[in-house]
């Protein structure tokens, strides 16, 4: 990370994560500030504009646990490589990153993009906001937690295949879910993965397991824990991250892992 920290964070940072940083009231503020925003009639259909919005507040008013403008740029950029049909986040907050991969995802040509969070609060801002932005037929909000979500979709024919997963919910969950995944089958070859926070606050698990060979993943498997989804250790995984920075300028990094065969 020294390279990272020597390049500066450009542009206006959001306000410091405090002690309590979100599920405060902020998010139904953040509501009532873009609701009440002079230039509100430009964010009709326009996902930049209410990305504008919601980046003026975290920077103006409160934080909000965003994934920001800096990181969103790879991961836009990543759609517009892979074109993905169907996206699937785990953790959509107040819907930055919905309304930001949502709209790169229509613009390459995609079909869907779900957003799972288990805050039915939350899920509620994410809809009036992707609604907001013009993107209802892209973005669809499924309530509760990932694990049942995903198991859901994939019972009820939804979800099929995952061209593009974001993770960014709650740390520890992420490679249960992705071994969910694996197990459900709805990850396989070509799938891509994008993992948030793994600097901030880092997550030595995932990147362990996403780094592993197939090899690797066989023996700790018979050898190891047996409780929660096995996943499919078959799977071969390319992986490598990209640095950014979080919103409020701290450095940061997401790391891209792409499934590229299987073992048999
Ligand atoms: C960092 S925020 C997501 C930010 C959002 N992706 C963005 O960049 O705009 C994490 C979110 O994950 C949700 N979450 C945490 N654990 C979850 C779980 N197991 N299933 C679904 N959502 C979860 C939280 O409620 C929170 O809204």
């Amino acid at each position: 990370m020294g390279e990272l920290e020597k390049v500066s964070f450009k542009g206006e940072a959001y306000r410091p994560q405090e002690e309590t940083y979100f599920d405060d009231g902020r998010e139904i503020e953040l509501l009532h500030f873009v609701y009440g925003h002079p230039r509100f009639e430009e964010m009709r259909g326009n996902p930049q504009r209410v990305l504008d919005a919601i980046d003026e507040y975290g920077r103006t008013r409160r934080y909000l646990m965003n994934i920001g403008e800096y990181k969103s740029k790879t991961i836009i950029n990543l759609i517009k490589k892979e074109k993905p049909r169907t996206m699937v986040e785990l953790g959509g907050y107040v819907g930055y990153s919905a309304i930001a991969f949502g709209a790169a995802l229509r613009d390459a040509g995609g079909k869907r993009y779900y957003s799972l969070e288990m805050n039915p609060e939350f899920a509620a801002v994410i809809s009036m906001l992707a609604g907001l932005a013009g993107l209802s037929d892209i973005v669809k909000v499924v309530v509760g937690s990932s694990s049942s979500s995903l198991e859901h979709l994939f019972r009820e024919g939804a979800v099929k295949h995952i061209d593009l997963l974001f993770l960014d919910h709650y740390k520890p969950s992420y490679t249960p879910d992705l071994k969910l995944c694996e197990e459900l089958g709805i990850v396989s070859v070509k799938s891509v993965y994008a993992a948030d926070n793994v600097v901030k606050p880092g997550n030595p698990p995932y990147l362990e397991y996403v780094r592993s060979t197939v090899e690797e993943k066989r023996a700790r498997l018979s050898n190891g824990n047996k409780s929660g989804p096995k996943g499919n250790p078959n799977l071969i995984y390319e992986s490598h991250f990209v640095e950014g920075w979080e919103p409020s300028g701290v450095p940061d990094a997401i790391e891209i892992t792409k499934c590229i065969g299987i073992e048999a």
